[in-house]
């Protein structure tokens, strides 16, 4: 059975006087990968992050329609941006492990979020949320080494374990193989369908093979030229990604699938 676990209705984010994306309407399922796809400068991103108000933070950019989180409003003014984004964790592009050891990199989170524990229930903590990310067999003897002399396909796990070590409900990846080769690439694919038993997902990629490999469902953005000339996002479609590979129902989507456009 699938249910929702965040609803975004008639969604329009600003950038200043910019209308960087309109009318969005989407459902992302719990313990499923959902994709965002479609060509550059079409709001993947800034609906992504419209999900744990990290637009809050970019100067100018307001959020306006309704997006639910389970049965809260995300925006309400009772909510607490910072609590939202412990429960929707994000996994950027380039990998940015702090400068600190390995072990410090995943206990920093649950210590700022009130960890109770003693020193070996955190020593179980690191170890579960590396083990997690498919990366304890390569660190579990360098501990406390630093996160930044990893590789980057390592680093990008140990950024995967890092969010997973606050227990979010949801994890958003803005491009996370973009900086990555094709065989830490092909880790973070499989990572991610071993994580979807336990976490909802959702990916903003600019690989098409990406998105059928890996997702349940895949929402395809485009962009529309305004009298003004100002490119606005829009969500064209969003369904079943092997409904939106094979048959999707707008013209547009089949021929970016495709590649015959984009
Ligand atoms: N911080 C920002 N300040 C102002 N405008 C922004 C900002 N971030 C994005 N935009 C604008 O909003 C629109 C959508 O950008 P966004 O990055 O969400 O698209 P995208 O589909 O993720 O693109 P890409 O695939 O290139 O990453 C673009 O016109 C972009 O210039």
């Amino acid at each position: 059975m699938e249910s929702a676990i965040i609803k975004a209705d008639d969604v329009n984010v600003y950038y200043g006087s910019h209308l960087a994306v309109s009318g969005v309407n989407l459902a992302i399922n719990t313990n499923q990968i959902t994709a965002f796809i479609g060509p550059s400068g079409c709001g993947k991103s800034t609906v992504l992050r419209c999900f744990n108000r990290l637009n809050d933070l970019i100067a100018g950019a307001r959020v306006e329609g309704k997006i639910t989180f389970g049965k809260h409003d995300l925006y309400d003014s009772q909510i607490d941006p910072v609590a939202v984004r412990r429960r929707i964790g994000m996994v950027f592009q380039r990998p940015n492990p702090f400068p600190k050891s390995i072990y410090e990199n995943i206990a920093f989170g649950p210590r700022i979020n009130g960890f109770k524990g003693s020193k070996s229930d955190m020593d179980d903590l690191v170890e579960r949320s590396l083990k997690q990310a498919a990366i304890w067999e390569e660190v579990k003897n360098k501990l406390g080494e630093s996160g930044l002399a990893l590789s980057g396909g390592q680093q990008q796990r140990l950024c995967i374990a890092r969010a997973i070590a606050v227990e979010p409900e949801v994890i958003l990846m803005d491009e996370p193989c973009a900086a990555l080769d094709p065989i830490s690439t092909l880790r973070i694919e499989e990572l991610m369908t071993e994580l979807k038993q336990r976490f909802t997902i959702v990916i903003v990629t600019h690989n098409m093979q990406q998105a059928s490999r890996v997702s349940d469902m895949t929402g395809f953005f485009n962009t529309e030229l305004d009298k003004r000339g100002q490119r606005t996002g829009k969500l064209v479609e969003i369904d079943r990604t092997q409904v939106i590979f094979s048959s999707p129902k707008q013209t547009a989507t089949e021929e970016y699938v495709s590649g015959r456009f984009g």
